[in-house]
Order: C-alpha cells, then sequence, then structure tokens
C-alpha cells in the first residue's frame, strides 16, 4: 500500500487529493450506516487521523450531529491541513463521551507498537456499546499481521483503503474487523494476493469419458477409513474414475470406487492415464508409509500429499518435493506447514508464499484463514472458514477435491477445492460430520455456473 502511494504521488496525484478520497469514501459508509444517528469521530496525529478530520468535515457538510475527539497531531503536512480544514470543536479524547455511533481515525498502517494502556483504556471505554467504524484498521492492529499487539480496538466495519492488508484476512486480529468493506481510491495497485471467489465449473464435456474426467488413485494406510472418505469425496467432486489402494480398503464406502491391493505401488502409479494420486490421509507413520510416499514421489502424476505424510517427509520432504517432475501439491494446517517449513517469522501469507517456491509446489495451508501459494507467486486467501470446520475427517474431504479438481481446474484447481469445501460446509449447516460434506458438494457445483 505504501508502494502504490507513493507510485501515485509520484505520477502526480496530491497527497491532499488522495486524503479526501479516503475520508470521503469512509463518510459515505458512515452515513449510510449511521441511519441518522449521532457520531463521534476519533482523529489520530497521524494520516490516519486525517482521513478523519476529512471525514467529520463531510458529515457535518451533509448535516449529521458530528463531534470530534483528537490526539495532538503534527502540525505539516496533508493530516496537519486536514485538521486545519475541521476548524471546529476538538475534544481531548479523555474528555470526550461516546456517542452511538464511533468513526476510529486513531491510527492505521503506520501502528509500529502496541498502544498505551492508557490510550487503549480510552478507546474501550468509547467503543463500549457503541457502534464501531474502523478507518483502514480498528487502530491498535499490526496491519501486516506479524503480531498480535494487546489493546487493540474492535469494529463492527472496518472501511480497508486502497487494498486489503494481511491483517483484514489472515491471523487473530481478522476477527476484530467485523464487517469489511473495500473503499477504492482510484490508485494502481501491484498484483498481489486476493481473496478467494467463486469459481465457474463447467459441465464434463459432451463426448467425455472417465478417464477424461480424471484417474485418481488413493494410497490408503493405517487408517483407511481417512482415505476412503477422500476418495469418496474426489468421486463427488467430479473425478471420472477413482482408485482406493490399500490393503484392507475394501470395507464400505460407494460401490462406484474401485478397490485395489497395495503390494506393488510402483507399477499402480505408473499408469499414464492417472491425473492424481493423493497420500497421507490415514496413512499412519510407519514404514509401510515411507514406501508408499517414497512411490508417490517417484510418479510422474500430479500429487496431492497430506496429512501424515506432510509430518513424515519434515524439512528433508521440501529438496524432494522440489525435484519433482510433475506438479506438487500440499494441504498441511499450521502443525503439519510448521513441521515442514519451520515457524519462521511474517506472517502466514508471506510464509506460505515462501514456502511454495522452496518447494516448487502449491501450498493450501489450512486452517481459520486458508492460504494458497502457487510456486508462480500467485496467492489466494480464503479468510473465514467456518469453525464447525474443526473436526477430524473434514482435511481428508479437501484433499479428495482437490485430487478430483486437478484435470479440469489446472492452475486453478487448489482454490476450486477450498471454494467448494467451505460451500459444502455452510450447506452442511452446523454440527456435521466430515462425511457429511460429501453430500453437500454437488449443490456447492452446481453453484459454480
Ligand atoms: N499516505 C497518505 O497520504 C494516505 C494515507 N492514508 C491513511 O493513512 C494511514 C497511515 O498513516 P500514517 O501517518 O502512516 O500512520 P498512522 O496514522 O496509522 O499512525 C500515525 C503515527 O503514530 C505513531 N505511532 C505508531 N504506533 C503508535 C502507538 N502505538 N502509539 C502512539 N503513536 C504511535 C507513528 O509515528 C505513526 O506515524 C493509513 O492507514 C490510511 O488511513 C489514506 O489512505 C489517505 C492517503
Ligand atoms: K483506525
Amino acid at each position: 500500500m505504501r508502494a502504490a502511494e507513493d507510485a501515485a504521488f509520484a505520477s502526480g496525484i496530491a497527497q491532499d487529493a488522495l486524503m479526501d478520497r479516503a475520508g470521503l469514501a469512509v463518510a459515505r459508509e458512515v452515513r449510510r450506516l449511521a441511519l441518522g444517528r449521532s457520531v463521534l469521530v476519533l482523529a489520530g496525529g497521524g494520516n490516519n487521523g486525517g482521513d478523519a478530520f476529512v471525514c467529520a468535515r463531510y458529515l457535518r457538510q451533509w448535516g449529521i450531529d458530528v463531534a470530534v475527539a483528537a490526539l495532538p497531531g503534527h502540525t505539516e503536512g496533508a493530516a496537519a491541513r486536514m485538521r486545519a480544514a475541521w476548524g471546529d470543536a476538538i475534544t481531548d479524547l479523555t474528555e470526550a463521551t461516546p456517542r452511538p455511533v464511533v468513526v476510529d481515525g486513531l491510527f492505521g498502517i503506520g501502528l509500529s507498537r502496541p498502544l498505551a494502556p492508557d490510550l487503549a483504556g480510552q478507546l474501550a471505554r468509547l467503543t463500549r456499546d457503541t457502534f464501531v467504524i474502523a478507518i483502514d484498521l480498528p487502530s491498535g492492529i499490526d496491519a501486516d499481521a506479524g503480531q498480535s499487539f494487546d489493546g487493540a480496538a474492535h469494529a463492527d466495519c472496518t472501511i480497508a483503503l486502497g487494498a486489503l492488508k494481511p491483517a483484514h484476512v489472515t491471523g487473530p486480529d481478522a476477527a476484530r474487523m467485523g464487517h469489511v468493506l473495500l473503499a477504492d481510491l482510484g490508485i494502481t495497485l501491484p498484483d498481489a494476493a486476493r481473496t478467494i471467489a467463486r469459481p465457474v465449473i463447467a459441465p464434463p464435456a459432451r463426448d467425455a469419458h472417465k478417464y477424461s474426467r480424471g484417474l485418481v488413485t488413493v494410497l490408503a494406510g493405517a487408517m483407511p477409513g481417512a482415505a476412503r472418505l477422500a476418495a469418496h469425496a474426489a468421486l463427488t467432486a467430479g473425478a471420472g474414475y477413482v482408485i482406493l489402494a490399500g490393503d484392507d480398503a475394501g470395507i464400505g464406502g460407494p460401490d462406484a470406487l474401485v478397490r485395489r491391493p497395495l503390494d506393488d505401488p510402483h507399477s499402480l502409479l505408473a499408469d499414464e492415464r492417472l491425473a492424481a494420486v493423493l497420500v497421507g490421509p490415514g496413512l499412519g507413520r510407519g514404514d509401510a508409509a515411507g514406501r508408499l510416499i517414497d512411490a508417490a514421489l517417484a510418479c510422474v502424476a500430479p500429487l496431492v500429499i497430506d496429512g501424515d505424510a506432510i509430518s513424515l517427509l519434515g524439512e528433508a520432504g521440501v529438496e524432494r518435493i522440489a525435484t519433482r517432475s510433475a506438479p506438487t501439491f500440499l494441504t498441511p494446517h499450521g502443525g503439519e506447514f510448521d513441521r515442514m517449513f519451520g515457524n519462521g517469522n511474517g506472517n502466514k501469507i508471506d510464509r506460505t508464499a515462501q514456502a511454495a517456491l522452496q518447494a516448487r509446489a502449491t501450498i493450501v495451508h489450512k486452517g481459520p484463514d486458508t492460504v494458497i501459494a502457487s510456486p508462480d507467486g500467485t496467492v489466494t486467501v480464503s479468510p473465514h472458514a467456518l469453525s464447525w470446520l474443526s473436526t477430524a475427517g473434514t482435511g481428508d474431504v479437501l484433499a479428495g477435491i482437490l485430487a478430483a479438481r486437478l484435470r479440469s481446474g489446472g492452475d486453478r484447481a487448489a482454490a476450486e477445492a477450498v471454494w467448494l469445501h467451505s460451500r459444502a460446509a455452510r450447506l452442511a449447516g452446523p454440527a456435521f460430520v466430515a462425511d457429511t460434506l460429501v453430500d453437500h458438494l454437488g449443490q456447492a457445483i452446481a453453484e459454480c455456473r
């Protein structure tokens, strides 16, 4: 955002004009949301406060009852000019009284440390039992989502200026934003991370057959139920033919699943018609698991690696994955990700993007926020998973959907899979078992027209 602003200034856009756009965009939303109620605008000393003064000026101009409480501000620059242009009463934060609608314009992306306790206390006092609209970010939040500070504000609605920042979509503070709206400032932004959108999934071609739709082989291990669940999800999510390979994989599951023994995994995976191989769900961590992983890594088909397989491969697996000739997809949750890539610094977006480059693989880093990063640098964030998804088996379903989407989804397969999985969870309603997700995949796909 800083770079985009600098480029806009260099191209001749005046800082005052940009601040006016920002403040006006906020004022329009405040007018819409306040519904005639009186408004208290909190203004900080920097540019976030500058936006707040612009907002207050427009609200006053539109006849809305608005008061301003501010921190001491800079004496020059755009923010100081906006403060001067307000030209009306300004109270100290400690003397301000709450109003039904509070606009939080204390700090935005310039925040570099936690709010001082007395300031955090004032902010909490003024935002209790009021409708809070945050300018760019609730004050006290690290915009880069690198860390989570004590004393940060919360909002009912956050108006992100120009672009979503990492904290809007990832990390624990994403839950403090309320409803996030994005205001266009009319400046050019680099092609950075995107949030997920409903994919378009075409029906199979008129002359489609089971192999053109995609042959998927799922390798079963110590807990064959997990592999069966993944295989069932793959069948339902659009694969033409699904093989469930394993010693006792023959119990239960749909009759359309084709069962194969796993006595010779190398020749099983040598089938040139394979659209995808999935290894990991319920694999276990014994010697047999290691041999299956070796066979899977050696095969020339696109490969999805999930669960135990990621943990078993660990750090040493990164290089082995990077040297594969066919595309590889990893679907770790946080713990599995850390086991393979370490739990280094930075937010989830940056860490996942870095890992994708290292492993030359597409990584679906799961959690309440799922980050999908490809080796070509593309990043897609799915910000708000349903917390009901946090049960055993839902990851197996995701891995199966992903394996199924690889043939027709190509580069978009991972985003398609995450969207379908998340949508199926919403359709399943609360308190479902993972198996139930599979029953809702058809409806989720039907929505992707
Ligand atoms: N650049 C522009 O013209 C526009 C920016 N927009 C808005 O500006 C903010 C970012 O503004 P900035 O001045 O860089 O920072 P803040 O207003 O967020 O912070 C001000 C200032 O406060 C100091 N500071 C940092 N942490 C603390 C703390 N914990 N306690 C006290 N003081 C702190 C630090 O010196 C900061 O510089 C952006 O979010 C937008 O709202 C607009 O988009 C329009 C154009
Ligand atoms: K703010």
